[in-house]
């Protein structure tokens, strides 16, 4: 009996053994060299891999607990699809100063001939002729500093219009919505800013494409993360909202063919000036455009800078709410610089340093993009580890603005940092610690634009009133729709004008 248990024992003892020896030399003889370096891979689950992390709902939450504790650079995997989880400065350095062009794709699957998304979207185009061509029609023509010149008196009647509109909610006493607000601000002026000459029924288009940039912020999050399963899976989990992304693209459709039907039948005639769609209109020939390339690309833009511009300002006014120094701070600058019988216009922007800050902060602690994606199409070394071809980039810039090691007090509402510390020098240096638009060939291009809609929106919320709050603080829980980083508690309270008569605007800038 007891030579039977030994001999199991020594069986038992030399089946571990080969099982560990067999191991060991496939490890060493035949895993593909690269496997050797790939970044670090937390704990993941039997077939799923890290799935199960991604359907959390504050997913830039729950990936910076797992970077704070496994590493600024991650590998995870869903089923057999790769993803490396960028947290860090200098990791995004590496990857944006010496990778930039290898990882300008986003390889979103193309939803069919869908506006949003599909094969005829800038956003998903890869990195090419196309891309470059509608990047420069839309620098000249609307974002870059002279475009945006030309167009300041859209934006000042449309802020006219929003500080009179809170004025006489002020007279009323009514308490205000300040995200319903705050959106239709950006949106009427992007929608004026984008089509130019609109139509009949401009009043109405407007406010129909607000209805579907929110729905289209919704839909965009289902595409993202499909976009991260394997080939199979992403291909199922598309059919099922086929539908609705379907009903969102025919709707665009619907009000752009209007818009392009108007321009069309224009081209050619003496206007004022030439538009961003005449522009697109003239390319027809050059890059092979379509009128489903300039659909699409409306669309782009509505949902690329439409909730992303309207996000910030709730959340700035909420921390400035909550802050009375900052306000007070603020408040000072606005009347010394602007004075107390004109309103704040964008060209006062400049010197309003504090108001500048402020605006940063906001986007600091609360970038309405938390976490965005690109695509490696080809190996590359970063931070020392290997990242293969095909493989999903998620940078997790809420993460890196709220790190630490480069931040102090991280949490905290300071915009004095951006004052104080933050010399030209930091912004271009050795790490991309402030990232809210991204970076490299494929940043965004509505930065300047962004700054001009939170800044003036900010200043003339400051300037013209004081604001009601029933409770003691404004409650800052996170809660995400769509991509976009919102508030769990949209923000509401009350203005009162700070002065008897409405502040003067109009034919001043
Ligand atoms: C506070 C407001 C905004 C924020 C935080 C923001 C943020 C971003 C981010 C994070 C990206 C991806 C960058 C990357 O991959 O590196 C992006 C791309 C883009 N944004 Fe913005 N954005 C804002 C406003 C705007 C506005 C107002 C517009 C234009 C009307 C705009 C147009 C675009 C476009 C067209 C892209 C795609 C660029 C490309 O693929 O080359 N954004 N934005």
């Amino acid at each position: 009996m007891m030579e039977t248990i030994v001999i199991d024992f020594q069986n038992s003892f030399i089946f571990i053994f080969l099982c560990f020896f067999s191991l060991l030399c496939y490890t060493l003889f035949f895993r593909k060299p690269k496997d050797f370096d790939l970044p670090p891979s937390p704990p993941s689950l039997p077939i799923i891999g890290h799935l199960h992390l991604l359907l959390s709902a504050l997913i830039h939450r729950s990936l910076q607990k797992l970077s704070s504790k496994y590493g600024s650079l991650l590998y995870l995997r869903i089923f057999s699809s790769p993803i490396v989880l960028v947290s860090s400065a200098s990791v995004a350095y590496e990857i944006f100063r010496a990778h930039d062009v290898n990882i300008s794709s986003r390889g979103f699957p193309p939803t069919g001939a869908s506006l949003f998304a599909g094969s005829f979207s800038f956003i998903s185009a890869p990195y090419g002729e196309y891309m470059k061509f509608m990047k420069k029609v839309l620098v000249t023509n609307l974002l870059g500093p002279q475009a945006l010149k030309r167009s300041r008196r859209v934006r000042a009647d449309e802020l006219d219009r929003f500080y009179d509109n809170l004025f006489e909610k002020a007279a009323k006493k009514e308490t205000v919505e300040i995200f319903e607000e705050v959106l239709k601000l950006v949106n009427d002026s992007i929608c004026k800013l984008i089509m130019g000459r609109c139509c009949p029924e401009e009043e109405d288009v407007v406010e129909r494409v607000k209805g579907l940039a929110i729905e289209l912020d919704v839909s965009s999050k289902k595409i993202l993360l499909a976009n991260l399963l394997p080939p199979w899976l992403k291909k199922l989990v598309l059919s099922l909202f086929k539908k609705e992304v379907k009903a969102i693209s025919n709707s665009f459709d619907e009000l752009l063919e209007k818009i392009l039907a108007e321009h069309e039948e224009k081209q050619g005639e003496n206007h004022q000036g030439k538009d961003l769609m005449d522009v697109l209109l003239a390319a027809y020939g050059e890059y092979k455009i379509t009128t489903n390339h300039i659909k699409s690309f409306y669309v782009d833009l509505l949902f690329a800078g439409v909730t992303n511009s309207a996000l910030p300002i709730q959340w700035t006014l909420a921390e400035i709410i909550n802050s009375p120094n900052s306000l007070e701070r603020l408040r000072v600058e606005l009347d010394s610089v602007v004075g107390t019988t004109r309103l704040i216009q964008e060209t006062d922007l400049p010197n309003l340093p504090y108001l500048q800050a402020v605006v940063k902060e906001g986007l600091r602690l609360h970038p309405p993009e938390p976490m965005f994606e690109r695509f490696s199409q080809e190996g590359c070394r970063v931070g020392g580890f290997y990242v293969p071809e095909k493989t999903s980039i998620m940078v997790n810039a809420y993460a890196m603005m709220r790190d630490p090691n480069y931040w102090a007090d991280p949490d905290e509402f300071k915009p004095e940092r951006f004052l104080v510390t933050w010399q030209e020098e930091e912004r271009r240096g050795q790490a991309l610690k402030y990232i809210p638009f991204g970076s490299g060939r494929r940043g965004c291009p509505g930065e300047n634009l962004a700054h001009i809609f939170i800044g003036t929106a900010i200043g003339v919320m400051v300037q013209g009133f004081e604001w009601r709050f029933k409770e003691e603080k404004v409650k800052m829980e996170e809660a995400v729709a769509g991509l976009s980083l919102t508030m769990a508690h949209p923000l509401k309270c009350t203005p009162v004008a700070r002065t008897l008569n409405p502040l003067t605007s109009r034919g001043s800038f």
